[in-house]
């Protein structure tokens, strides 16, 4: 193990380490926690920092699967007693927990995201953690509008379209205030946008249900926004980089970097791919975007009112038909600039995989 002039300790060559950690034990500078490990993103993030020679501890509220070298800590991030275990002796922590952004459930989105991520500071400076890289998102920006090419510089929504996104700008400030250089505790905010990929959740399972339910024949507006989507394996490399960048004379420390597939896509060409990918028909008929945004809201706000007597959850919520119909994508020039990002794997090759991972979503299947 050598030392960098920072007295950090540093790693051996890459093509050193899978021999190294196939004898020995590992570097403490490569032993790493990852919050929401169990989740569509955190899992993709375990799997590549196993490939780069880290040992990962995971800690979420679920466990997911299980994985040779992987310790698991289950529990709530909002009780510090149990997350304590889970970062002793480690110099790296990721926050990807989460309440899923569909849940329209405002207490736990701040119990989770706000006072959760204050304890998960508090735990992380107790326990000694060096390095904070949280999975903030690009939506803090948004507030249901076009936004091209949005940069870092534009600021936090203020009026935000959901609570997912009023509580991820307050965990991302919480955490990005919390980068102390003088304290040897360095933060940085890695906010990805549409993230797609192999064992998503959210987005290919959702968009097949809606197309399942015979909703997906209308295209929301001219069917011209370009819209960011980010192939899961570029976000897990857009953090593994940050968090190797995170040093105290880094020009990363304390900031939000936007991390996408730099190639804006039409939103609607983007889900007729996946869909006529899995066998689907593609969307043909056009709807004005501010009509079907009526309607969106109108049926939300009866959702809301009638929650006591009858639950139902609309497919087209007004922060979808938004998404759906608005322009919204962000430079990754900073990233580019600080870290050395760029893409690992392009927008078709990632549509391609992502296609590929889901036999059981295929029409007919
Ligand atoms: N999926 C997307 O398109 C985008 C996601 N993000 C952010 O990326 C992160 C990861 O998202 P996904 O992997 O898509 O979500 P996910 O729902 O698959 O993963 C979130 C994980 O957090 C865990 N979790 C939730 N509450 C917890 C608690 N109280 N204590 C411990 N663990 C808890 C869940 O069990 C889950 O495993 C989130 O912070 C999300 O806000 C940001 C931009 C886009
Ligand atoms: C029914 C259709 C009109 C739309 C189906 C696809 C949507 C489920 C997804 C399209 C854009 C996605 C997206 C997110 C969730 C899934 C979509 C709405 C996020 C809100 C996830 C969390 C974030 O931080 C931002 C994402 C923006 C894009």
């Amino acid at each position: 193990q050598r030392e960098d002039e920072q007295g950090e300790k540093t790693a051996p060559p890459s093509h050193q380490l899978s021999f190294i950690g196939a004898r020995c034990c590992v570097q403490s500078n490569k032993r790493c926690t990852v919050i929401g490990g169990s989740g569509f993103l955190g899992r993709h993030l375990v799997e590549k920092l196993l490939e780069r020679g880290y040992s990962v501890s995971v800690f979420d509220i679920r466990q997911s699967y299980e994985l040779p070298g992987v310790t698991f800590y289950q529990g709530d991030l909002c009780d510090k007693r149990t997350l304590l275990p889970a970062l002793q002796d480690v110099s790296l922590v990721f926050h990807c927990a989460s309440p899923a952004p569909g849940s329209d459930n405002r207490e736990l989105f701040e119990r989770v995201n706000i006072l959760g991520t204050r304890t998960v500071i508090e735990a992380c400076v107790e326990a000694g953690v060096q390095k904070l890289v949280l999975t903030s998102s690009a939506s803090v920006v948004f507030e249901g509008t076009d936004i091209k090419n949005g940069r870092e510089d534009l600021p936090y929504a203020k009026k935000p379209i959901d609570y997912y996104t009023q509580t991820k700008i307050e965990q991302e400030k919480l955490v990005l205030a919390a980068c102390d250089t003088e304290k040897n505790f360095l933060t940085v905010a890695i906010r990805p946008h549409g993230i797609f990929g192999p064992r998503d959740p959210q987005l290919v399972p959702i968009l097949v249900d809606t197309a399942r339910r015979g909703k997906m024949k209308f295209i929301i507006g001219d069917g011209t926004n370009l819209v960011d989507f980010t192939f899961v394996e570029n976000v897990v490399h857009g953090h593994i980089l940050a968090a190797e960048h995170l040093r105290p004379s880094s020009p990363i420390c304390g900031k939000p970097y936007h991390i996408t597939n730099d190639e804006p896509v039409r939103f609607w060409d983007f889900m007729s791919e996946v869909l006529m990918g899995l066998g689907y028909a593609a969307p043909r008929y056009h709807l004005p975007y501010t009509l079907v945004y009526g309607l969106a809201l109108l049926l939300w706000l009866l959702a809301l009112v009638l929650r006591p007597l009858v639950s139902f959850k609309p497919t087209f919520t007004p922060m979808r038909v938004a998404l759906a119909g608005t322009h919204h994508y962000y430079s990754c020039e900073r990233a580019k600039q600080d870290m050395g990002y760029k893409p690992v794997i392009g927008l078709k090759e990632g549509i391609t995989l992502t296609v590929q991972s889901y036999p059981h979503l295929r029409r007919g299947a």
